[in-house]
C-alpha cells in the first residue's frame, strides 16, 4: 500500500476517555495529559465539556492558557446554553453534538428530522460568529438513515461547519459497514469527516482504520483505548497500524507511547493489561520455543513491527513452552555457553519449574540445573 495520506488525530482521552465510568482526572492530571499529548505531536485534542460547570471550564481554560501546539476542541450539545459556555473556554473548535438516528431523535429528545436540521442551521452560524471552528457531532450516526445523514452533512456545510463527526456511539458497526458509510458520505460532501468509534464489539480500531481508508480526514482516539463502556480506538494502535498497514502519517511520535500510556493508566486508575497491543508490558515477550528460535535467527521471523519504534525491545523468558534454543539463550545472558545436548538435559527442569511455580526459573535455579547437568547421569 503506497498511500502516504495524512490523517489528523483528534485525541479525546480528556473527554470521552474521562467518561469511562468511575474515572475522574484532577486538573493537574488533565494538564499533564494535555502536555504529554502535545509533546507527542498529537495535532488536536478534545479536552472537556464546558456544560459540566465552572470547574471543568476552569481546567479547559488552564489547558488553553498553556498555548500548546495542538488545536483544542470542546464538546457541547447543540443548544444555546452549551454553546454559550463553550465559547468562553479558549478552545479553537466546538463539537456541537446532536443525535442523528431516528431512535435517539425520537426516544431521547422527542424531536424529528426537521428539528435536527433547523438546529444545525441555527447553532452552527452562532458558533462561527463566536470565532469557533465547528464540528457537527452526529451522535449515533451508525444507526442513522443514510439519506438523512446526507442531509445533515449538507446542512452542516451550508451553515459553515468545517467537519462532521461520524459517531458509532454504541460500537455496532464492523469495518466493512464503516467503510461503506464513510465512502458514501465522502462521495457527497466536502466536509472534513471525523470517525469516532467505540469498542463494544472489539472493533473500534479496525473501524477507525476502515474509515481512514474510506476517506475520513480525522479520527478520534484515546490513550490505552480508554472511553465510555468498552472504550474508544486506542491512540497507540491507530497510529502504528495506520503507518504500517496503509503508510498513512499522523505526525505522532510512537516513542512517547509508553510514557503517555503509564501517565493515563495512573491518572485513570485503569491499569493496562499486559497483553494490550503496542503498550502492554508483555507484548514483546516470548516464551514458545519455535518463536524464540526463529526470533534469535532473525527478529523479522516473529515481529509485526520493530519494538524499537516505541523504544522497546524483545524479551525472552523461559517457561513451559521453551525449547533448547531458549535455554541456550538464557544461559548466554548469564555468560555461559551451553552445548545443545546440555540444553536439552536442562530443558525438562525448566519446564517442571514453570509448571510448578507459574513463573520462569531464576538465577539460583538455573545455576543449580547447570551444575546438575555437568554431573554424569546416575547408573
Ligand atoms: C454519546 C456521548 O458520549 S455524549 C456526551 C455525554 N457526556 C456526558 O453526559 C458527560 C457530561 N454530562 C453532564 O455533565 C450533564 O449530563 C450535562 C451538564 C451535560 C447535562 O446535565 P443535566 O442538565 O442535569 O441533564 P441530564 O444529564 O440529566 O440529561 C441530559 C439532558 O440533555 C438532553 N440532551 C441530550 N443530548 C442533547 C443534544 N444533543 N441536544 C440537546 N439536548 C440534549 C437530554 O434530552 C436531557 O434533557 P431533558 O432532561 O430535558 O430530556
Ligand atoms: O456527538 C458526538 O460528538 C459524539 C459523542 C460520543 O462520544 C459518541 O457518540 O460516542
Amino acid at each position: 500500500m503506497t498511500t502516504n495520506r495524512i490523517i489528523t488525530i483528534n485525541d479525546t482521552t480528556l473527554r470521552d476517555g474521562e467518561q469511562t465510568a468511575g474515572v475522574a482526572f484532577t486538573a493537574e492530571e488533565k494538564l499533564a495529559i494535555a502536555r504529554a499529548l502535545a509533546a507527542a505531536g498529537v495535532p488536536e485534542m478534545e479536552v472537556g465539556i464546558p456544560a459540566m460547570g465552572p470547574l471543568e471550564q476552569e481546567v479547559i481554560r488552564a489547558i488553553a492558557a498553556e498555548d500548546l501546539p495542538s488545536r483544542l476542541m470542546v464538546w457541547g450539545r447543540m443548544c444555546a446554553s452549551d454553546l454559550e459556555v463553550a465559547r468562553q473556554c479558549g478552545a479553537h473548535i466546538v463539537n456541537l453534538s446532536v443525535p442523528v438516528s431516528d431512535l435517539q431523535i425520537r426516544h431521547k429528545l422527542g424531536k424529528d428530522h426537521r428539528w435536527v436540521l433547523d438546529s444545525i442551521r441555527r447553532f452552527v452560524p452562532l458558533a462561527r460568529d463566536a470565532g469557533l471552528d465547528v464540528c457537527v457531532g452526529g451522535e449515533d450516526s451508525s444507526r442513522a438513515d443514510l439519506d438523512f445523514l446526507h442531509q445533515v452533512l449538507a446542512a452542516a456545510q451550508a451553515a459553515g461547519a468545517r467537519r462532521f463527526r461520524f459517531a458509532d456511539t454504541l460500537g455496532v458497526l464492523d469495518p466493512f459497514a464503516t467503510f461503506d458509510r464513510i465512502k458514501a458520505l465522502r462521495a457527497e460532501s466536502d466536509l472534513e469527516i471525523e470517525m469516532h468509534a467505540h469498542d463494544d464489539l472489539g472493533l473500534a480500531t479496525a473501524n477507525t482504520l476502515a474509515a481512514a481508508c474510506a476517506g475520513a480526514t480525522h479520527i478520534n482516539t484515546t490513550v490505552n483505548g480508554l472511553g465510555e463502556r468498552a472504550g474508544n480506538a486506542a491512540l497507540e494502535e491507530s497510529v502504528v497500524a495506520l503507518k504500517h498497514l496503509y503508510n498513512m502519517d499522523t505526525g505522532v511520535d510512537p516513542l512517547k507511547f509508553p510514557e503517555i500510556s503509564d501517565l493515563v493508566a495512573r491518572a485513570s486508575g485503569r491499569p493496562v493489561a499486559v497483553n494490550k497491543s503496542i503498550v502492554g508490558a508483555n507484548v514483546f515477550t516470548h516464551e514458545a520455543g519455535i518463536h524464540v528460535d526463529g526470533l534469535t535467527k532473525n527478529p523479522a521471523n516473529y515481529q509485526a513491527f520493530d519494538p524499537a519504534e516505541i523504544g522497546k525491545g524483545h524479551r525472552i523468558i523461559l517457561g513451559k513452552h521453551s525449547g533448547s534454543s531458549s535455554v541456550i539463550h538464557a544461559y548466554r545472558d548469564l555468560g555461559i555457553e551451553l552445548s545443545e545436548d546440555r540444553a536439552r538435559r536442562i530443558l525438562p527442569r525448566v519446564r517442571n519449574y514453570a509448571m510448578a511455580y507459574k513463573r520462569p526459573p531464576g538465577f539460583r535455579e538455573l545455576m543449580s540445573y547447570y551444575l546438575e547437568s555437568s554431573r554424569p547421569a546416575a547408573s
